[in-house]
C-alpha cells in the first residue's frame, strides 16, 4: 500500500459555488483515510467519483486522459480541476502506476501504436482487439505490481466472466505484488472483492459503507430474486406517470 490519505486543502478553495467544490461530496470532504490496498468509490452518477479520481491521477503526475507518467499525448479529456486543491499522503511514495479512463481509452490505444509500444501491451495493437479484450490486455501486460492503479469504471467493457478475471488479477496484484487500487465502479461483481473497502459518495458526503449496503448490491439482488415483480412495479408506475 502506498497512498494513505487524501486531504482537501480547504483554506485554498476559492468558492464552494463553483465546480468542483460545488459537488456536495467534494464540498464536505475533509480527509479520506485509506486503510486497505483495494478501495472502491461508489455513488450515483454525478456524485463526484471521477472528479476525485482524476485529481489523484493529476497529483500522481499520470496523464489525466489515461496512462502513466510517461504517456504524453493530447486529448479533449478534461483538466483535473481538483488536482491543485488536494494533498496526498504517501507511505512510501510510489511513482509507478496507471490511470484508466474508459471514455478515452481509444485515444490511449492510438498513442500506444504511435510510439511503437505495443510490446508492452501484449504485442498486438489495442485497436485490433475488442474493447473488453483490450482492457484485459492492459491489465495482464501492463499491471506488474509495485504500483498504484487508478481505474474509472474498468468494468465498462467487460463481460461478467471477464469482470471475474479482472477481479482475480487485481486481488493477486494487491495480495502478492504490492499494488494499490482505487477504483470508481458501478459493478456489483467487482465491489464484492474480498478485503476491499468501499466509500460511498451519496447523500452529500464521502463515507465508508458495507458491500451489502450499497445500492449496487441491493438493487441487483432484489432484481435477480424478484425480477417479474420488480419490472411490473417499475413499468406500471411509469405507465401511470405518462
Ligand atoms: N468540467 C466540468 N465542469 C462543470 N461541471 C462538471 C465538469 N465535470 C463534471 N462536472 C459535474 O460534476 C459532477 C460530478 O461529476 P463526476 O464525473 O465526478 O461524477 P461521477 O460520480 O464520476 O459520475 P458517473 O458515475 O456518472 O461517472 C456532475 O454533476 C458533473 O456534471
Amino acid at each position: 500500500m502506498f497512498l494513505k490519505k487524501i486531504t482537501l486543502l480547504k483554506e485554498q478553495v476559492p468558492s464552494y459555488h463553483q465546480y468542483p467544490f460545488s459537488i456536495p461530496s467534494i464540498k464536505s470532504l475533509d480527509e479520506l483515510e485509506i486503510n486497505v490496498p483495494i478501495t472502491f468509490l461508489v455513488g450515483e452518477n454525478g456524485s463526484g467519483k471521477s472528479t476525485l479520481l482524476e485529481a489523484v491521477a493529476d497529483k500522481c503526475e499520470f496523464n489525466t486522459a489515461g496512462g502513466g507518467r510517461n504517456n504524453y499525448y493530447d486529448t479533449d479529456a478534461s483538466d483535473a480541476a481538483l488536482g491543485d486543491f488536494i494533498r496526498l499522503s504517501w507511505m512510501p511514495k510510489v511513482t509507478n502506476g496507471f490511470f484508466l479512463r474508459a471514455e478515452s481509452f481509444h485515444q490511449f490505444a492510438s498513442h500506444v501504436d504511435e510510439v511503437g509500444a505495443r510490446a508492452a501491451y501484449g504485442g498486438q495493437s489495442l485497436h485490433a482487439q475488442s474493447h473488453g479484450e483490450s482492457f484485459l490486455s492492459l491489465f495482464v501486460n501492463r499491471f506488474k505490481g509495485n504500483a498504484i492503479y487508478l481505474l474509472d469504471e474498468p468494468e465498462a467493457a467487460l463481460s461478467p466472466q471477464r469482470q471475474l478475471s479482472f477481479l482475480k488479477i487485481m486481488y493477486e496484484l494487491a495480495a502478492e505484488k504490492n499494488s494499490q487500487f482505487i477504483i470508481a465502479s458501478h459493478s456489483p461483481i467487482l465491489l464484492g472483492c474480498p478485503g476491499a473497502e468501499i466509500f460511498s459518495f451519496d447523500h452529500g458526503k464521502i463515507q465508508k459503507t458495507a458491500y451489502e449496503d450499497t445500492d449496487h448490491y441491493q438493487i441487483t439482488k432484489y432484481f435477480l430474486q424478484h425480477r417479474e415483480k420488480f419490472l411490473h412495479d417499475i413499468l406500471s408506475s411509469e405507465e401511470e406517470n405518462t
